[in-house]
């Protein structure tokens, strides 16, 4: 048995230990702890100590069999400023009374009944790209998931709300950064911090007052998530729910969506196969339907490729509440142990040529790789509740796209990476669109 003490570890400087290399460049540092260090590795954040743990049945162990012994991290505790007592924040008995309570508004019978408006909402987006013009696929997708979620979750058009959504997400997102300082608390309590969280949480407030408002005239329909909560829990409760789903619900999705356009874009002749197998199901321009799930495998191995490469959920923190256990380590309360997909998803062990873009991998069993090789939804009880309806979202989406236009990648403008709270581009993804059937 080991104790954290006893853990390797990149060198820390004195007071900040390794804030200021974590802050530089956060998946850089993580990875180099994992590669150099191996898969239980000790570094400090101020004074806080955190375990990072790489290998697959660790992160198992982590998320199944301790879940009950520690709470979500402190980047999630904080955000509580904002998303209150929501599902993804809440702890014990409250979580597990919300998680049976929601669960029925993401069962696959209801996912189903969503397909459509997916769909329909992407086709009525994609009509309107100009065919050569470049465009912003991730500004698109922000706004197609968006929509979609307050159509399907909520029974409203969200449609001319996309941008408060996107600058109140902004604002919120901005001192993400000083999330994951030493001082956090204190930097958070100060008069910019403050003002753009209380800008954020005021812009999303007044949204879901809107939503509850609406409904309580008894406009929307009556059996979907904004009912049930409007039923069973109090306002304040429902408000926490509401925003929680609204950035939960449509952030991740949008980015996994983007970063699936970069990398198609950049890799045209896998997108000439997985287009080819689009045209096959709904033919050039067509819309593919909820029954054509099970007929666009590739299409679903490429979004899996894209979560693996660039998972938006790219770190996962959880503290010990009690004297603990993972592996072969000892565990004090308080500690902070992580378990980052962008690393597990990178690793050769499980990955043969890491960084190679092949869907290909998704297509045919691999008994050899370990479940928690691949875990871009999390696990455990925790594991995302929206996962059924990220997929079907994400497979819909990306074909009715791909049945419409071939998307070309924009010399000069490069990716790169904005690891907040979620794995997110930072100055956009660009490409220009052009028309199938032109090609
Ligand atoms: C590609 C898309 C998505 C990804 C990668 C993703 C990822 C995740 C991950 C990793 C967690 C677990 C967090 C943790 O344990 O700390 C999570 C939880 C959650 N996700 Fe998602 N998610 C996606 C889409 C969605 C959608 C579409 C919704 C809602 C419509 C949603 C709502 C939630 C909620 C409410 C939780 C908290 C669940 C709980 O703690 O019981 N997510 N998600």
């Amino acid at each position: 048995m080991r104790t954290v003490k006893d853990l390797p570890g990149p060198a820390a400087a004195p007071l900040v230990g390794n804030a200021l290399q974590f802050r530089r460049d956060r998946l850089a540092f993580l990875t180099t702890c994992a590669r150099e260090h191996g898969d239980a590795v000790a570094f400090r954040i101020g004074p806080a100590a955190l375990v990072l743990l790489s290998h697959p049945d660790a992160v198992r162990e982590l998320l199944t069999a301790r879940q009950h012994e520690v709470s979500k991290g402190p980047v999630l505790q904080r955000a509580r400023a904002v998303l209150g007592d929501g599902l993804l924040t809440s702890e014990g008995e409250t979580h597990r009374h919300d998680r049976r309570l929601l669960q029925a508004a993401f069962s696959r019978q209801r996912v189903t009944r969503y397909a459509q408006e997916m769909v329909d909402v992407a086709a009525d987006r994609t009509a309107s790209w100009v065919p050569g013009r470049a465009l912003d696929l991730h500004a698109e997708t922000v706004r197609t998931t968006l929509t979609v979620a307050g159509r399907t979750l909520f029974g409203t058009r969200l449609d001319d709300d996309v941008a408060l959504v996107s600058a109140a997400l902004r604002e919120v997102l901005s001192v993400y950064g000083l999330l994951m300082l030493p001082a956090a608390r204190v930097l958070l309590r100060l008069p910019p911090a403050r003002r753009r969280v209380r800008r954020g949480t005021a812009a999303l407030d007044a949204l879901t007052a809107r939503l509850i408002a609406e409904r309580a005239e008894g406009r929307g329909t009556g059996d979907d998530l904004l009912s049930v909560l409007l039923e069973s829990t109090d306002r304040r409760h429902a408000r926490d729910q509401v925003v929680t789903m609204l950035l939960a619900g449509h952030e991740t999705t949008a980015n996994a969506l983007a970063f699936a356009g970069h990398l198609l874009a950049t890799h045209p002749a896998v997108q000439d196969r997985v287009a080819g197998e689009v045209l096959g199901v709904c033919g050039a321009g067509g819309r593919p339907s909820v029954e054509d799930l099970g007929r666009l495998p590739l299409t679903r191995a490429t979004l899996a490729e894209a979560l693996r490469l660039y998972p938006p959920s790219w770190a996962m923190g959880r503290q010990a509440q009690v004297p603990t256990q993972v592996g072969d380590v000892e565990v004090p309360t308080g500690t902070v142990l992580l378990a980052s997909q962008w690393v597990l998803h990178r690793d050769p062990r499980w990955w043969p040529e890491p960084g190679t873009f092949d869907p290909g991998r998704f297509l045919t069993p691999a008994p050899d790789r370990p479940r928690f090789a691949f875990f871009p939804f999390g696990g455990g009880t925790r594991q995302c509740i929206g996962e059924a309806f990220a997929w079907t979202e994400g497979v819909l989406t990306l074909a009715t796209i791909l049945a419409r236009w071939r998307l070309l990648a924009v010399p000069g403008r490069e990716l790169t990476l904005d690891p907040l709270l979620t794995l997110r581009p930072r100055d956009g993804v660009w490409i220009v669109p052009a028309p199938r059937e032109a090609v």
